[in-house]
């Protein structure tokens, strides 16, 4: 694979996100392979980490790193160029991005490096939904996929296994993209339909159900025993948060999102305080920063990059040497799916940013409109390809 730039690029630094999980597995009382990193220790019903990175734990509310967490967590980004008569004056942001992109090189760009890879392989595709097959917008309800990518994605599954990986709940983020011949997580992978297929190891948690056109799936559920709790939780969040304008709480079935894009900057603190006073009495749940939106996620080793894994093996394309994953997204909670197709160099992460930032990813795609050219670059490149 690509060696040369997967040696380059293997001295990356780590990645912005570290969300340990707990190791008192019995504790949790949940099943015990789903609980492996070391470093954490519960305190009061807090957890305490000897963390790579501390962002992303209660105790961070503590400090002012989590303020500063939320204020980097979708940055603000200026135009790239600007107009001066006649030529495009270069600004500090352009040449940043510039450098950056050394480093995460466009997948536009490096298309041909890629395809040339990829020649008597099987692609896969994962993508991230939010801000990778839509574009960013105040209301997290009005994200919708536009009709241009929606065709785009639809093509792209006739030619490639294609599945989304959405923090969403997985009824939502089907009901965005409305493709039936697609695979879907919700929940940061939580909650997998995939296609009826033996696995090397039963998976728990795993039954046999029908899609809605009556299709059998297999329907993959880790995080299911916590279903009561996330739903006490979104109440809780939703009626402390209720005074404070522009805040919003949203379902996503084994998670919660509180997002504070339309909160003012001098709340920013009252949304931490109030979200951290509920979960000190939830150990069983932790918190994840995303673009202005704090998660709330149960205390599972499950992530996307397990999700990802698992729609592998659900579609008979895992240890296969002629198998290539790419992976587009572009939130701190895809880097753990980049990180599982960075080890052993598997396959492709795509990260979508217009400013630079650290990540797994190999490359780079600006925003959501690069994202559907090189999908239907690679619809094009599939059919002109000899079989
Ligand atoms: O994994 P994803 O599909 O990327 O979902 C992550 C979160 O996306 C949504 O929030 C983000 O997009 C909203 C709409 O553009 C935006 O208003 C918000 O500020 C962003 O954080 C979604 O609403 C969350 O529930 C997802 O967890």
């Amino acid at each position: 694979m690509n060696l040369d730039l997967m040696d380059v690029k293997s001295n990356h630094s780590a990645p912005v996100l570290a969300d340990p999980a707990p190791m008192n597995n019995t504790r949790l009382g949940i099943h015990s392979s789903l609980y492996s990193s070391p470093g954490v220790v519960f305190s009061h019903g807090l957890y305490l980490t000897i963390p790579r990175k501390k962002t992303n734990t209660l105790d961070d509310f503590r400090s002012s790193s989590w303020l500063d967490a939320m204020k980097s967590s979708s940055p603000t980004h200026r135009k790239i160029t600007k107009d001066s008569g006649t030529d495009l004056v270069s600004t500090d942001a352009d040449v940043a991005y510039r450098n950056w992109m050394l480093k995460y090189p466009s997948a536009l760009a490096s298309f041909e490096q890629i395809t040339n890879y990829a020649k008597g392989k099987r692609i896969a595709l994962f993508l991230d939904y939010d801000g990778t097959l839509s574009t960013i917008v105040d209301n997290p309800d009005c994200a919708f996929m536009s009709n241009p990518m929606r065709a785009t994605v639809r093509n792209l599954a006739k030619y490639f296994p294609t599945a989304i990986i959405s923090g969403r709940s997985r009824d939502k983020v089907y009901e965005f993209v409305g493709l039936t011949e697609l695979y879907y997580a919700g929940s940061h992978g939580m909650d997998i339909m995939g296609p009826v297929r033996p696995m090397s190891n039963d998976p728990p948690n795993c039954i046999r159900s029908t899609d809605n056109q009556g299709k059998e799936v297999n329907l993959f559920q880790p995080a299911s025993e916590f279903l009561p709790m996330i739903d006490e939780v979104f109440r809780s969040l939703v009626e402390i948060t209720k005074d404070i304008n522009g805040a919003k709480v949203e379902n996503n079935k084994f998670c919660v999102s509180v997002h504070y894009r339309n909160v003012d900057e001098q709340y920013w603190t009252t949304i931490a305080e109030s979200v951290h006073d509920i979960l000190k009495d939830y150990p069983r749940l932790r918190l994840t920063h995303g673009r202005k939106v704090l998660e709330v996620r149960p205390v599972l080793d499950w992530d996307k990059g397990k999700a990802v894994e698992f729609l592998l093996e659900s579609l008979g394309l895992s240890n296969c040497d002629d198998v290539l994953p790419i992976y587009i997204g572009d939130d701190r909670t895809d880097e753990d799916a980049f990180k599982v197709l960075r080890v052993g160099n598997r396959g492709y992460g795509i990260l979508v940013s217009s400013a630079p930032k650290e990540s797994n990813a190999l490359y780079s795609l600006r925003d959501p409109s690069e994202v559907m050219e090189f999908l239907k670059s690679l619809v094009m490149w599939k059919k002109s390809s000899p079989l």
